[in-house]
């Protein structure tokens, strides 16, 4: 039977209609009057109840929130309706994919940024890296849900033997499925790698004090000090803006979260299923210990210590797993 081919009038009919549909609907869930306008934006940064808010077409607005709407944060979706040349609400905050939080003086969880989908990891040879807090930033990246690089800097330091074997020491994050990058933010072309693993990306950099993490915003960032100094102009909201949590646009295409707060992000607390799934290559073996209450310990039966005997699991990161638990007991 030949199908039935709408007219150009018909399809015409129903984009209208469905485009009136689903306007109606956001007003509705907005709770926006008829004829005002409704734009996609993104946080660039927070100042108190002020947010800076970038529109799809670049340009940068100064938003006053909802307070109905919880606590909005750099990186956010949000939607916003002009109210004066460069002056807007924002109405609605749209759904995050990942959040990085920490707990507040109070000991809750509060926001630090949204929308994550890269951790870069910085590592140097100087301060020489423990594999207890690569791990802890290693876990934190898994129960946030982000992709976590390893990144070793001050390549320009050692000579290319002695990198080679400081390299080394990296490949059992490797063979789990961690990328590993060397760069230097001291040398000619020394940060392209990590450029190349920030394309399409939404990253922040972390790392122990000393590994680099300045050096290396200021070189991928080389005007960030200018372009937050004009904000705080032009906002009236004074010069401690640079210790603000702040979304860079890089001209790959790569996207940056900057702040000290940030940048010296730790793992939080979390339960121990959570510490046992943040090891990615545990999972197979989870639930396979012939106790259930397993602590994988020195338990007979244990998949865990089995997998380590096999050669399938690092004994360092079994190790750094029951160090970790303990802090949890
Ligand atoms: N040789 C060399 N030195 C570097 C490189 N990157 C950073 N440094 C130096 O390492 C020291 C620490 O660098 P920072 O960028 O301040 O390190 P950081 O991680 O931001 O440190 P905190 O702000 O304390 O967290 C400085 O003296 C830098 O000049 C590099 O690629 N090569
Ligand atoms: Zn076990």
């Amino acid at each position: 039977m030949a199908r039935r081919r709408l007219t150009k009038r018909q399809r015409e009919r129903i984009a209208q209609v469905q485009e009136e549909r689903r306007d109606r609907l956001a007003r509705q869930a907005l709770n926006a009057s008829e004829g005002e306008e409704v734009h996609q934006g993104r946080v660039i940064s927070r100042h108190g109840q002020h947010l800076l808010v970038q529109a799809v077409n670049g340009q940068q607005y100064h938003c006053l929130f909802r307070q109905n709407l919880g606590e909005i944060v750099c990186g956010d979706k949000v939607l916003w309706q002009p109210v004066a040349d460069d002056q807007g609400v924002v109405v609605s905050l749209l759904p995050r994919n990942t959040v990085l939080s920490r707990p507040d003086y109070s000991g809750r969880d509060k926001p630090l940024a949204a929308n994550i989908t890269r951790l870069v990891v910085v590592l140097a040879p100087r301060p020489p890296p423990t594999g207890y807090l690569t791990d802890q930033y290693l876990i934190a990246a898994e129960l946030i849900g982000v992709n976590a690089l390893i990144t070793l800097n001050k390549a320009d330091l050692l000579s290319p033997d002695e990198w080679q074997a400081f390299q080394q020491e990296f490949s059992r994050y490797e063979n789990i499925g961690y990328p590993v990058i060397s760069v230097s933010a001291k040398k000619e072309h020394g940060l392209e790698p990590l450029l190349e693993h920030l394309k399409g990306q939404t990253s922040i950099l972390v790392g122990q004090s000393g590994v680099g993490k300045s050096s290396l915003i200021n070189a991928i960032l080389p005007h960030r000090d200018e372009a937050v100094g004009a904000l705080s102009e032009t906002s009236g909201l004074g010069r401690h803006t640079t210790s603000v949590a702040t979304l860079h646009f890089l001209d790959n295409g790569a996207e940056i979260i900057d702040s000290p707060g940030v940048r010296s992000f730790r793992l939080g607390k979390i339960d121990r299923r959570e510490l046992e799934t943040g090891f990615r290559e545990f999972s197979p073996y989870l639930g396979k210990c012939r106790f259930s209450n397993c602590r994988h310990r020195n338990e007979p039966g244990c998949a865990l210590i089995e997998a380590v005997e096999a050669g399938n699991i690092h004994p360092e990161r079994l190790k750094n797993f029951l160090h970790m638990a303990e802090q949890l007991d």
